[in-house]
């Protein structure tokens, strides 16, 4: 029907329109004669007009509420924007500005996107789901809101994070944005300021748990597969309580995976192979300190095994160079608080020492924040890591940056310049004794869009670790020696669509190899489907 959309139906709908690029013979076709100014612009032209407005806003979040509107008023031109800008554009779409703008959400919202699915409307999903926005969908990203970024339970306010990563979707592994769904199930919110505040949207309850949302979960899922036969799913910053929990039970089940424990761990593991490059070393050498035993700690430490099994190693003797800690210590066998997805890892050892304490004990080559903790990785503790190795490790993971272990100039500082470093959100290069480091971004963006595409384009259950393997490598092999000698460990943003295209490659190789794919309309020549399927920013 939209196909049809004239005049000024068509101007103001922000998936069709061309804004002022329609041509003088357009204009007279589609009934937009008058409706704009008489020069048609270019897409060239629209895209510099709106750099110079977006470059007169002065702070990030100012530049991201003027993104969004250009979102709703022209998709295509936001996307062509995004793609010839990512280093520069991307932080304000994602992290770190999304935690902002998430944290304002219900005062912000001008331009809703996406779907949200409350607990109230338990037994009606199917019928809501008719409402969603697009009738094709191939890629949901859900969340619950209780664990975004670092910033905690933001209830429906998480719902930028959603659209955020699905952006990715579109930048990163040409995924239609017209065929991307965001969704936020709203089970309410536990944080207080949400519960009082006169503005927010969400329904203002404790989270609802137990058998009734697992209930609503389960529902969701046969609402939406029962209308999108074909979609994937991926799960976005749930707590820990409920992620590990669903990725379990419908892994097997469904097109579906976890960023924050799959994605990530690619990332990381990608960032190791690097790392461990740069030094001369392999993985296997390592021996690595987790500071957050969470979804993203132990799925790192679950892949990092699987990379150093890789090398020859055993589960055992791998797991032994893997230390985890949480907000109250090692994962020591000698706690009653340890959740079984961290006990795999769990060590004899005494529970009542500080990390700090720890790193003079095992005396890591590495040390990986994904604690949630802001400044963990202080002066101290970082200085050790450089007294004791030559090149010191330090990964700081956490989002935003407020959250970060430790910054980028302080890992310099603290080391003399010799970490290898990365951080989960961006920081600015670092000049230090004259030398210009220029710490790319360790962060699960470099995998989820292929593992999500790849499973758009098999229909695959479950996303095996040695599918993740291949992803890291995928990652790491496009670092150059000169981006590593300016202390990048990741490759530039330039890559992403090839990295994006070959991860889901192996995606769909891999489910046809193990039995595991759903479509059976795959062609021979996967890497030909693969781009065929890929979207770019052209006016309709
Ligand atoms: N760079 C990237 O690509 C990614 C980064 N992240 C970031 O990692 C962080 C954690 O995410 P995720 O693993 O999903 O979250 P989880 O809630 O699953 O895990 C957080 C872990 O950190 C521990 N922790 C919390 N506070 C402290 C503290 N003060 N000292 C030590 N440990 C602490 C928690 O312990 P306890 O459970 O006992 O409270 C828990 O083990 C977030 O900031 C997130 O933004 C996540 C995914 C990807
Ligand atoms: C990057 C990401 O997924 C997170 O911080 O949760
Ligand atoms: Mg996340």
């Amino acid at each position: 029907m939209t196909e049809t959309l004239k005049g000024n139906a068509l101007l103001q709908n922000g998936t069709l329109s061309k804004g002022t690029a329609y041509t003088a013979e357009e204009r007279k076709a589609l009934g937009l004669t008058g409706l704009l100014p008489p020069m048609p612009a270019s897409i060239g032209m629209q895209e510099e007009a709106m750099m110079e407005v977006y470059h007169s806003f002065s702070t990030p979040l100012q530049k991201s509420i003027f993104l969004d509107a250009l979102r709703a008023a022209n998709e295509t031109l936001f996307f062509r924007m995004l793609m010839d800008n990512v280093d520069e554009l991307l932080p304000v779409v994602y992290t770190p500005t999304v935690g902002d703008f998430c944290k304002q959400y219900s005062h912000l919202l001008r331009f809703p996107r996406g779907m949200f699915l409350s607990i109230e409307d338990k037994g009606h999903l199917a019928e809501i789901l008719n409402n969603a926005p697009q009738k094709e969908v191939d890629m949901i990203v859900v969340t619950d809101g209780e664990r975004i970024l670092g910033l905690g339970d933001l209830g429906i306010n998480g719902h930028g994070i959603p659209v955020g990563k699905l952006v990715f979707y579109t930048v990163c592994a040409g995924v239609d944005p017209a065929k991307c769904l965001g969704i936020t199930l709203d089970v309410g919110t536990n944080r207080e300021r949400y519960l009082k505040d006169p503005l927010y949207l969400g329904h203002r309850h404790e989270r609802v748990r137990g058998k009734e949302y697992d209930e609503f979960i389960e529902e969701f899922f046969q609402a939406v597969k029962a209308k999108w036969p074909n979609c994937a799913i991926q799960f976005e910053d749930f707590a820990n309580q409920n992620a590990f929990r669903l990725l379990d039970r419908y892994r097997n089940r469904y097109a579906c995976f976890s960023d924050d424990i799959q994605g990530t761990a690619g990332a990381v593991v990608a960032g190791f192979f690097s790392a461990c490059r740069a030094k001369g070393t392999k993985v296997s050498d390592e021996r690595i300190m987790f500071l957050g035993a969470g979804e993203s700690g132990t799925g790192s430490s679950r892949l990092l095994v699987e990379a150093m099994k890789e090398e020859g190693l055993t589960e055992e003797e791998a797991r032994s160079k893997i230390w985890l800690f949480d907000i109250n210590g090692p994962i020591s066998t000698r706690r009653s608080d340890i959740a079984d997805y961290m006990k795999p890892f769990a060590k004899d050892v005494d529970p009542s020492l500080t990390f700090e304490a720890y790193v003079d004990l095992v005396k890591p080559t590495a040390i990986v924040g994904l604690s949630t903790c802001g400044g963990a990785f202080t002066e101290s503790i970082v200085r050790k890591m450089a007294a004791m190795n030559d090149r010191p490790i330090i990964f700081a993971l956490s989002n935003p940056n407020s959250h970060s272990e430790c910054s980028a100039e302080q890992a310099y500082e603290w080391t003399d310049g010799w970490a290898l470093f990365c951080s989960g959100s961006p920081f600015e290069p670092v000049t230090y004794n004259r030398k210009t480091f220029v710490p790319r971004q360790g962060n699960n963006y470099f995998i989820f869009p292929g593992i999500g595409l790849g499973a758009i384009l098999s229909g695959c259950t479950g996303i095996p670790p040695e599918v993740l393997l291949l992803a890291s490598h995928t990652v790491a092999d496009c670092v150059t020696d000169a981006d590593l000698a300016q202390g990048s460990l990741f490759p530039p943003s330039s890559f992403m669509r090839k990295i994006s295209h070959d991860i889901a490659v192996n995606v769909i190789r891999n489910a046809q190899k193990t039995g595991r794919c759903a479509r059976t309309d795959i062609p021979a020549d996967l890497d030909q489907y693969v781009t065929d399927y890929m979207y770019s920013p052209e006016y309709r």
